[in-house]
């Protein structure tokens, strides 16, 4: 998918909400464990729920590969079922030296080899160049770097000052940002900002306007999605804000579909009006 496409998009459904699908086999209702593959009967009654109200989904990757094998098969059954419409993302983290990172890129892009077929990756940039340009190797692809990470223990190293020889000092998801655009620009490049350092974005925009920004940690982790839309909105939205278990395990109950669809619908409410004041 293109940022166009993904541009008309988020105009169309008046969102820019990306659904996590978190699924997690001890959270999920449990009428659903006598299904056969509980894990994506979970997924289809989500995405049928939340499809009007969502432009993105972002199966996190962990949450299957720890089933093993039927994990992988309920994933890829949940990465078809997704409408051809939604922008697809694996939060897997991935990176690595260059010949294991093709491979990567291969399991997550190349269908006909691992039978997934996703628009983007999420990829740690702490290996640097090498280890990122392989995904980028994929036309049409789309890398999502970890730049400034939603959690406490991102400030670990994210906020870190460093002196580069080319320009002032930084801190090192600033930096991150900075060198990565040698490498892709905005039309397959998307960076991870979380909801919980909102106070950052203003700065992120000076250094990457143009770029679309996943942003995870409204609901279930606190962040506010007024900051996040006011200081991250540019004139494409570019924003993808994702929630994951305020919406999927709103209820733990038989209409937990139903839940989801009606915490989805405020989440999209909330962001039409942002897209009006700030678009
Ligand atoms: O900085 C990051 C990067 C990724 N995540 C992932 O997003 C979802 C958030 O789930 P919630 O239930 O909405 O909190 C989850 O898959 C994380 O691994 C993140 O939270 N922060």
């Amino acid at each position: 998918m293109t940022k166009q496409q993904l541009f008309e998009q988020i105009t169309q459904k008046n969102s820019y909400l990306c659904v996590g699908l978190d699924t997690d086999i001890k959270k999920i209702p449990s009428h659903l464990l006598k299904e056969k593959d509980p894990i994506f009967e979970f997924n289809r009654q989500i995405i049928d729920a939340t499809a009007q109200f969502a432009v993105a989904y972002k199966p996190n990757i962990a949450f299957y590969e720890a089933l093993g094998a039927k994990g992988w098969e309920s994933l890829q059954k949940t990465i078809e079922y997704i409408p051809e419409e939604c922008f697809t993302i694996a939060d897997a983290k991935r990176g690595d030296i260059g010949n294991t990172s093709s491979l990567y890129a291969r399991t997550f892009f190349d269908k006909s080899s691992s039978g997934l077929d996703f628009d983007s990756v999420t990829v740690a940039p702490y290996m640097g160049s090498d280890s990122v340009i392989p995904f980028l190797e994929f036309e049409g692809k789309w890398v999502i770097l970890l730049a400034l990470t939603s959690n406490d223990g991102g400030d670990d190293f994210q906020q870190l000052l460093v002196n580069s020889e080319e320009s002032e000092i930084k801190n090192l998801y600033q930096q991150v940002i900075l060198t990565s655009q040698k490498w892709a620009d905005s039309e397959r490049m998307m960076y991870v900002v979380g909801a919980t350092k909102a106070d950052k974005l203003l700065k992120i925009r000076e250094i990457a306007p143009e770029h679309f920004l996943l942003v995870p940690g409204i609901g279930a982790q606190g962040g506010s999605l007024e900051e996040v839309s006011k200081y991250g909105m540019n004139k494409q939205c570019g924003l993808l804000v994702n929630s994951s278990r305020a919406i999927i395990y709103a209820s733990s109950g038989d209409d937990f579909a139903k839940v989801a669809a009606q915490e989805a619908q405020l989440v999209q409410e909330e962001m039409a009006k942002y897209l009006q004041m700030y678009l």
